[in-house]
């Protein structure tokens, strides 16, 4: 059964008396815990962005421009939250997007993510670079909804065993990222010097892999840098074209979404090349400097894609009214990214499991206030006409 935001707040004020059982609330208190524990390397990883960071504050920004317009009296008793996505049944409208990485921030990894997902309902993104393999992932989270997200390797077969692998493990969906062929010019890594596959984090999958086994020229505990960097150049992909997007349809049955568009162009092309679904995203303003906001973009993607794949967005959501507003704008669902992890990095599974919550909590009450009972109720009659 689901709490509803009432419960949620009132456990809140209540554990809030004793002050042992604090936890942070607000997003920047989350970051600002998090950048408390971790050490500048990995603290600067996830919280930088590239270049001069305009894009981060940018996505960001386009949440503040767009208003909810409320209606009051409206019987808002019974509320749900719940949507649809390929023939199932979420109970929010919101998924765990895929980062990378999880150990640099807390020992438990992607396993606490996952776990604290599986706990709460919230379906789990787990990354291709993720530390822990997929597999070990899977096992953790019994029978809770997971997708896999994938950088699309150089080698064909490499992808095919991934994919392969996924599908084996239960993955539902599969999440094609095609926005990182090139690693964006994060300037705090580059200052610290500081890039985690070339310590061997986030490469689980790839370590795990008979293909990407087979192709080491010497055993993996004999070299482990030649392989940390083999996968970053398997990464690496910039061969990667529409052509190669037809490859990879073909090898999976799963329902594949691409992630890392904002022109309505490009959504078009790839449904001409069968996608499922499409993630609006310009991966948190970590690649391309200067790009436009994902939210800015989601009116004119919505309507050239006409509803014939959902969309899904991230990139600057903080709160639930980023939630209501990207659902007024044409998106079935949110990613959400960065608070997780801060989540992650202060408390560990419990840590995620309370950000979930602030979440669910969230959505729903915004979803009320607003004066709407189903976020399938959502539209741009919600919204103020005072964008830009
Ligand atoms: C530390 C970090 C690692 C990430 N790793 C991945 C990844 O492995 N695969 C991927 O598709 N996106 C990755 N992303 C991008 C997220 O999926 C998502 O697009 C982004 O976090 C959204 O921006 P926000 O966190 O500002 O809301 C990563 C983001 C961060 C912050
Ligand atoms: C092929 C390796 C690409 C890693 C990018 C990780 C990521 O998505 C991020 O840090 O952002």
């Amino acid at each position: 059964m689901t709490v509803s935001c009432e419960q949620i707040q009132m456990e809140m004020y209540e554990r809030g008396l004793d002050h042992s059982r604090r936890l942070p609330v607000s997003f920047e208190d989350w970051e600002e815990e998090a950048r408390k524990i971790l050490a500048r390397g990995p603290f600067d990883y996830v919280f930088g962005a590239a270049g001069a960071g305009d894009t981060l504050k940018a996505n960001l920004a386009a949440f503040q421009k767009v208003q909810i317009r409320p209606r009051v009296c409206m019987d808002i008793s019974k509320r749900d939250t719940s949507i649809s996505l390929f023939g199932q049944t979420f109970p929010y409208p919101f998924l765990l997007a895929p980062i990378g990485v999880n150990s640099i921030v807390h020992r438990d990894a992607e396993l606490a993510a996952a776990r604290a997902a599986a706990k709460t309902g919230v379906p789990y993104i787990l990354s291709n670079v993720s530390t822990t393999p997929m597999e070990q992932v899977a096992e953790a989270m019994g029978e809770a909804v997971r997708w896999f997200q994938l950088y699309p390797p150089k080698d064909e077969q490499l992808a095919k065993s991934f994919l392969e692998r996924a599908e084996a493990a239960g993955y539902s969906a599969i999440v094609v990222t095609i926005d990182s062929t090139l690693l964006g010019w994060c300037e705090k890594d580059l200052a610290n010097g500081y890039l985690p596959f070339l310590h061997g984090e986030g490469l689980g999958n790839y370590f795990s892999d008979p293909v990407f086994r087979k192709k080491l020229k010497q055993p993996l505990e004999e070299n482990k840098l030649a392989a940390c960097k083999l996968a970053l150049s398997e990464g690496n992909n910039t061969c990667f074209t529409w052509r190669e997007l037809d490859k990879l349809r073909k090898m999976t049955n799963l329902p594949l979404l691409i992630k890392g568009i904002t022109h309505p162009d490009d959504a078009l092309i790839a449904i001409e090349h069968g996608v499922d679904g499409i993630v609006v995203s310009n991966h948190g303003g970590r690649q391309l400097d200067g790009a436009v906001a994902t939210l800015d973009m989601l009116p004119a993607i919505a309507a050239a894609v006409n509803k014939r794949v959902p969309l899904l967005l991230d990139s600057g959501i903080r709160r639930g009214a980023d939630i209501i507003k990207a659902l007024c704008l044409g998106a079935t669902a949110v990613l959400i990214g960065r608070p997780y992890i801060y989540g992650l990095a202060v408390a560990g599974q419990a840590g995620v499991e309370e950000v979930l919550r602030h979440f669910v909590a969230q959505t729903e009450l915004q979803l009320a206030i607003s004066g709407k009972a189903k976020v399938t109720e959502l539209d741009e009659s919600v919204l103020a006409r005072s964008r830009n």
